[in-house]
């Protein structure tokens, strides 16, 4: 058995559109998976990276602002390749103002998109796991955030320490069905999610100046995490977060 290899398995991963979502969707084609991107917006760009890689791509449009779409994607999926392997919950969207002015509506939408729909897309794709008889790979994309406070992002935080902690709560309850429950935990990445903090000169520098490899993440920097909580390599690792932040966390 190739312990880091995909072949024959089919990964869901939502928000592939762009950013990380679209990194980690390449490095799972690359180790051999066939790819659904599920989310909003043009999905052109994913769909010819995965084909330059020579693996099949479904792109299903949903917003996941709701769980509505989440049963119909899985029996989507499943018409069209008979089983899936691999979840990878990534899209996710962020606010930023001070806790003293933060709104209810943008407490509301961060809630929604970033925890209340990632449980119930684990939630049917564990059912599906098990009816397979399969197991599976479940992977929540969590953030530093799930770690420390941060300023300015007080339902972000709270969604992505949410994250971490249902992680591991799926991970107890279904490592009985031989489905694996993880989480990365990304550090500052350069994505369209922190274009604003890089526009500002002086937190970009403050950011930057507290990362011991001395840059911004990237996407692909998110595709070995990935593929080993995918792959057989870690069928032993259940319920951890994974830190890929340049060493932001340990410093
Ligand atoms: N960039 C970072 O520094 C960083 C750090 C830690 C965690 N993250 C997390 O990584 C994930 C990906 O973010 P990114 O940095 O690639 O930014 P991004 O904005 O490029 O990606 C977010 C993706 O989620 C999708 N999405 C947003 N709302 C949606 C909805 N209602 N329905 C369906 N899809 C929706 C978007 O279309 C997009 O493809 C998010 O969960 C984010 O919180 C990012
Ligand atoms: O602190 C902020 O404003 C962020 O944008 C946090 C990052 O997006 C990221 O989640 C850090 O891991």
């Amino acid at each position: 058995m190739n312990m880091f290899g995909l072949n024959g398995k089919v990964a869901i991963v939502t928000g592939a559109a762009t950013g990380l979502g679209q990194g980690m969707a390449i490095a799972l084609a690359e180790a051999g998976a066939d790819i659904v991107s599920v989310g909003l917006g043009d999905q052109s760009e994913t769909a010819q990276k995965i084909a330059a890689v020579g693996r099949k791509f479904l792109a299903i449009d949903a917003d996941l602002f709701s769980t509505e779409p989440i049963q119909g994607v899985i029996d989507q999926v499943v018409a069209e390749f008979g089983h899936v392997d691999i979840l990878v919950n990534n899209a996710g969207i962020i606010r930023r103002a001070d806790a003293v002015d933060f709104t209810e509506k943008d407490w509301d939408d961060v809630m929604n998109i970033n925890i209340k729909t990632v449980f119930f897309f684990c939630q049917a794709v564990a059912k599906q796991f098990i009816k397979q008889g399969t197991g599976g790979k479940i992977i929540n994309i969590a953030s530093m955030l799930s770690f420390q406070g941060g300023i300015r992002v007080p339902s972000y935080t709270a969604s992505k320490s949410g994250i971490m902690g249902i992680t591991r709560l799926m991970a107890n309850e279904w490592a009985k069905h031989n489905i694996n429950v993880n989480a990365i935990a990304p550090g500052y990445m350069a994505t369209a999610n922190t274009a604003p903090l890089r526009a500002d000169e002086e937190r970009s520098a403050e950011i930057l100046s507290r990362i011991p490899a001395g840059r911004w993440g990237t996407p692909a920097d998110l595709g070995g995490p990935v593929v080993f909580l995918a792959a057989p390599a870690s069928d032993y690792v259940s319920g951890y977060t994974i830190a890929v932040d340049g060493g932001w966390l340990a410093r």
